[in-house]
């Protein structure tokens, strides 16, 4: 898999005028990497996100999935968003094989695909329960499961634990690192949160702000396992100081 994004802009007309969302946008993705784009609030990431998933159009340049073209929302790119987006009159087994069933996949294969990946995010006890008797945290394991079972290329991640407790966020990211690692899966996800990006990246592009173009890309060299003591080492916060500081260079002058 190779995600290439190239000399992308995406504008919006708006009541005042047409606002340049973002403005000459290039990366790129490959196998089994874990890539987070941070930045500001308006800065772009959302509408950068739904331009890769195929749900928007870019105003100029390309976005291209193993060199053919994004033309619209497909299979090769699963999506899992801030907002929990369970279907709540389906049960959590239905919610998951939902997309495999749309693809007419056999019952029995969609049980055994359903039931490998609801025990990829620990919630095989809960494949009967509907939405609405789970947590924040086990819905959005619930969609990542959803969107895993779908096998897709890259999973497009926007800000998934933004609505969840410092805890439960922790939580969570130390749960995906082990299934970015179970599963192989390439991951794209954006944030605005500088420790997420750190713990979990390989890479980090940290965007400018309004418009939104790439102001740094940094790779992120940790020693030993991500897990929760690694948040204390000198370098992990060497590179949340760096990343913080260019982000403050953007902040808007709304005090100003
Ligand atoms: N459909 C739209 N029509 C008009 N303007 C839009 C539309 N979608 C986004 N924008 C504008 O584009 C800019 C970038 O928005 P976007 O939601 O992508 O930013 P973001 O970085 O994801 O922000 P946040 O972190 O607050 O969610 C903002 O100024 C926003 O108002």
């Amino acid at each position: 898999m190779h995600l290439e994004v190239c000399h992308l802009f995406k504008q919006f007309k708006t009541r005042q005028g047409t606002l340049v969302a973002l403005k000459d946008i290039n990366l790129h993705v490959e196998t089994g990497e874990f890539i987070c784009a941070v930045g500001a609030s308006g800065s772009g990431k959302s509408t950068l996100l739904r331009l890769v998933a195929g749900l928007d159009m870019p105003t100029a340049g390309e976005i291209r999935v193993d060199d053919v073209p994004v033309t619209g929302p497909g299979p090769d790119r699963g999506m899992v968003f801030q907002s929990y987006t369970l279907y709540p009159w389906m049960n959590v087994a239905n919610n998951v094989g939902f997309g495999l069933k749309l693809r007419g996949m056999a019952a029995r294969d969609r049980h055994q695909q359903v039931n490998y990946y609801l025990d990829v995010v620990g919630l095989s006890h809960c494949a009967q329960c509907f939405p609405k008797e789970l947590s924040g945290g086990m819905k959005q394991r619930v969609a990542i499961a959803r969107a895993l079972a779908s096998q897709p290329q890259i999973l497009l991640m926007d800000e998934p634990f933004g609505a969840l407790d410092v805890q439960t966020k922790e939580t969570l990211q130390q749960f995906l690192l082990q299934v970015w690692r179970r599963t192989g899966t390439t991951i794209l996800m954006i944030t605005h949160d500088v420790e997420e990006a750190v713990f979990l990246s390989g890479r980090i592009y940290v965007l400018t702000s309004q418009p939104g173009s790439i102001k740094q890309e940094l790779s992120i060299d940790l020693p030993g396992e991500r897990d929760y003591q690694i948040r204390r080492h000198p370098r992990f916060q060497n590179y949340k100081d760096e990343i913080v500081t260019l982000l403050r260079q953007e902040a808007l002058p709304i005090l100003a």
